[in-house]
């Protein structure tokens, strides 16, 4: 059985919007909800887990022990923070690494111990890979962009590179599948709420759309 391990609310109700899940299909456990499908003779459990670190890991440290999971898809949306790309592309990082483990004033902002290297050789190419970087929280001012443009992230979450830690802590196969869902702009001080809540926004307008796309073009290549 394969994990597709979905972090928010509005990224799980697109999932049960995209696969036309019936009410007596959903589960409860824990941490959310899931429902399972057959996709390619495949046994998928699609779980909702919450936002954050903490319950990423605790929903899926759940999840790989209840169903003996052979391998997690991480599926969900992110931030963008390379400039190159644009809201609603999709990545497959070959790197996740957590970016909140230092004492970033006399220490790197990001250890060794924390990266997780994900290969992706049997997947083939045609598609956006880099570096995911993941925090206990969403990247939303200036000044945290910024540190992450410096420290070559492609694409920030709250959950995916502890997710795939702990996953090769279980000897579990992770995939990341993200796509973005916001940027962070520059805030002024007189405008940084507004500023908040029109992220938020796009954030929530968009996520619909990337979870779609993921399901639709992404999902059966890593499965
Ligand atoms: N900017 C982001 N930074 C980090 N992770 C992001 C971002 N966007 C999307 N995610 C992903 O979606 C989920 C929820 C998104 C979220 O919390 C969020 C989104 C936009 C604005 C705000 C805010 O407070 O203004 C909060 C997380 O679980 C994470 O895995």
């Amino acid at each position: 059985m394969i994990g597709i391990s979905i972090a928010t609310k509005w990224e799980y109700e697109a999932s049960l919007e995209y696969f036309s899940i019936k009410d007596n299909e959903r589960f409860g456990y824990p941490y959310g909800e899931y429902f399972i499908r057959t996709i390619d003779d495949t046994e998928l459990v699609f779980y909702s887990t919450g936002v954050r670190k903490i319950n990423g890991v605790g929903g899926n440290q759940y999840m790989i022990s209840k169903f003996n999971l052979t391998k997690v898809i991480v599926a969900g949306t992110c931030a963008g923070i390379d400039d190159k790309f644009s809201n609603l592309d999709i990545f497959v990082p070959d790197k996740a690494v957590q970016y909140d483990c230092t004492v970033k004033e006399i220490e790197p902002l990001i250890k060794q111990s924390f990266i997780v290297d994900i290969d992706l050789s049997k997947y083939g190419n045609d598609f956006y890979t880099g570096t995911i970087g993941t925090a206990d929280k969403a990247v939303v001012m200036w000044k945290d962009y910024l540190e992450l443009i410096e420290n070559k992230i492609t694409i920030a979450d709250t959950e995916a590179g502890a997710i795939a830690y702990i996953c090769k802590k279980n000897d579990v196969e992770c995939i990341i599948i993200k796509g973005i869902s916001d940027f962070p702009t520059e805030e002024s001080n007189s405008d940084k709420f507004e500023s908040n809540i029109e992220q938020i926004n796009i954030y929530l307008e968009n996520t619909p759309k990337v979870m779609n796309k993921i399901f639709g073009e992404y999902l059966k290549r890593f499965i």
